[in-house]
């Protein structure tokens, strides 16, 4: 009998000492200072593969601005400020365009389709340009703009009905603390908007409900498990590709890799047959699927293309559009809800300023002296600079995407004397350029005052890739910049004014105590999840109406949205 294990290890050993002794060790130029490496695994053992972004930063400490390492044979490049940064991804962005798509999570799980993680070529260029025209000229922002408004009166009802069943004492084991997100937790209740928002800008249907809902627990199922399997450094054959060579008998990872296609095209694949049903029915929508279609088939192209990639006239081929519009529901699902959790999570935190910010979202809409004023609307924000501050340093303190997205060196490259190999993954490390004290005093503290102008400038947000407009780097750089950042900002701005303003919220009094528990912001490893999203575990609040006055118009508001939704065409809310 076969010891398929030994085979396995005894087939790998040789590869990895093949592909070391060929390219491994070859260190030849200058290439930027880092931590001593070992032969064939480099400084694999070295880097915490889960939860990197401490290392990195006490590495940033002791090697500067640019330091590398050596994964496997890979060469990495971590960028620790703005400036270098800047430098290179933004300002040599034709270099630092590609990526460096983790081979089992990319080339199986999605086929070499997810846009998130294209190399930059004709795919990428074709697919970004679809979606560029769908999310960010004026008009669509618009549309996109007034959903946003009615799905936060949604959330804020919501969170009224329901919020308090995340004080549920089962929620606090720390079996479930560690596992999905429950149905009835108020997190969910923010996925839920966040997810809603995309998903009618991507295929022209609402999310409508929180609370057993497999496809939103399977849209966020699909996005932990490729978190999970696209980590970096997951996968040895991520590393080493001549391990990719192996049959399959001795590869299970690419079996376990083709099973998880089938299942994320279960999803994908179905959200984009249902696109296509609505528009044989003759449905015409403004949604991204729905308007790429028919553009597709005014182009000459029957309803089904199948197959990946690009036709040779330029249209996307089904599997493409599947996998593009389900990224931007994996982009801008749990980053953006994250954040919210995170900004609840700070103003607990931090009393006095949430009694600041709050007294300006309230005098902003008329709620002084005892009346209750109006929901807070997008017009409010110039009156609300303090607000946007907190949001910002929300972002900055603790980034869901808390070391960026890799980006890929396309050519040799030199910064300030240092050579970049052509293939190196670029990273940008936001985590330490966020806590460099330079730019940033007293890095770990919040302090949203670190935003405000002082010279009666008008707040900026942080959603523009012109390096002059940043205050942080949240959404990335260069030609690879988040699509999605003004409607993220729009849903921050929209959704958290009006929790503000509608309720008092509170963490549960420890009795042993006597104090509110507020989970330790400054406890990475017990606050947050690893990953390369990272985001806040559950954490119980309760969200009481701060008056009945409020109470009564949030019901109002919903009353008024579910009529939008049937003018609109789209479906009411389920509770
Ligand atoms: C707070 C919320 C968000 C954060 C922190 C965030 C962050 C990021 C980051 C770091 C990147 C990669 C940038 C780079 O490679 O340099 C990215 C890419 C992307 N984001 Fe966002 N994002 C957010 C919300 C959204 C939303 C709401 C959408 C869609 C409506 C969206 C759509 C995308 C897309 C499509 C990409 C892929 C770009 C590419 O690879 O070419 N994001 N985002």
């Amino acid at each position: 009998m076969i010891n398929y294990g030994i085979l396995l290890a005894a087939l790998v050993s040789v590869f990895v000492f093949i592909q070391t002794t060929t390219s491994g060790l070859r260190r030849g130029k200058n290439l930027p200072p880092g931590p001593r490496r070992i032969p064939i695994l480099g400084n694999l053992l070295q880097v915490p593969v889960l939860r990197p972004y401490p290392k990195f930063r006490e590495w940033a400490k002791e090697y500067g601005s640019v330091f590398s390492l050596k994964l496997g044979p890979q060469n990495i490049i971590v960028l620790n400020s703005a400036k270098a940064a800047n430098d290179l991804l933004n300002t040599r962005s034709k270099i630092y365009s590609s990526r460096a798509p983790p081979h089992v999570a990319h080339d199986i799980m999605s086929d070499g389709q997810r846009l998130v993680f294209l190399p930059y070529d004709t795919e990428w260029k074709t697919a970004h340009k679809s979606l560029t025209s769908a999310l960010r000229p004026a008009a669509h922002a618009k549309a996109v703009r007034n959903v946003q408004e009615l799905e936060s009166r949604v959330t804020i009802f919501d969170l009224m009905k329901h919020g308090d069943a995340s004080l549920d004492p089962k929620f606090s084991e720390r079996a479930v603390i560690e596992a999905e997100v429950p149905d009835t937790h108020w997190f969910a209740l923010i996925r839920r908007y966040t997810t809603s928002v995309v998903m009618t800008a991507m295929y022209g249907n609402r999310v409508n409900k929180a609370i057993k809902n497999p496809r939103l627990h399977k849209i966020y199922d699909v996005l932990a498990n490729f978190a999970h399997v696209g980590q970096p450094g997951n996968y040895l054959a991520d590393l080493f590709p001549i391990i990719r060579k192996l049959p399959d008998f001795l590869a299970p990872w690419r079996i376990a890799g083709r099973k998880m296609h089938e299942w994320e095209m279960d999803l994908w694949g179905g959200l984009l047959d249902e696109g296509k049903k609505v528009l044989s029915n003759g449905t015409a929508n403004t949604s991204y699927v729905n308007t790429y279609l028919r553009e597709r088939s005014e182009g000459g192209h029957s309803m089904d293309v199948p197959g990946t990639g690009v036709t040779p006239d330029g249209f996307l081929r089904d599997k493409l559009i599947a996998y593009t519009a389900g990224t931007v529901l994996e982009a801008g699902s749990d980053t953006t809800a994250s954040t919210m959790q995170t900004f609840i999570l700070f103003m607990l935190a931090h009393p006095p300023v949430l009694e600041r910010v709050r007294a300006e979202i309230d005098a902003a809409v008329g709620a002084v002296n005892g009346s209750d004023g109006r929901m807070p609307e997008f017009e409010d924000e110039d009156r609300c600079p303090y607000f946007v501050a907190c949001i910002k340093e929300t972002l900055r303190r603790r980034p869901p995407t808390i070391m960026g997205i890799p980006h890929l060196a396309d050519e040799d490259d030199e910064y300030e004397g240092m050579f970049i190999p052509k293939g190196s993954t670029v990273i940008g490390n936001v985590w330490t350029i966020h806590l460099d004290p330079a730019v940033y005093p007293n890095p770990m503290a919040f302090q949203p005052e670190r935003f405000l102008h002082t010279d009666g400038k008008k707040m900026q947000w942080g959603s523009g890739p012109e390096a002059r407009d940043r205050d942080h780097y949240v959404f990335g750089w260069g030609r690879r910049f988040c699509l999605g950042s003004q409607i993220a900002e729009a849903s921050l701005f929209i959704v958290l004014s009006r929790i503000l303003w509608a309720f008092d919220f509170a963490a549960p009094i420890d009795p042993a105590t006597g104090r509110a528990k507020v989970p330790d912001i400054t406890d990475e490893e017990g606050t947050f999840t690893s990953g390369f999203v990272s985001v806040p575990r559950i954490y119980p609040v309760s969200f009481k109406p701060r008056s009945k006055g409020r109470e009564e118009i949030v019901m109002r508001a919903y009353d008024e949205a579910q009529a939008a939704w049937d003018v609109l065409g789209l479906e009411r809310d389920v509770n």
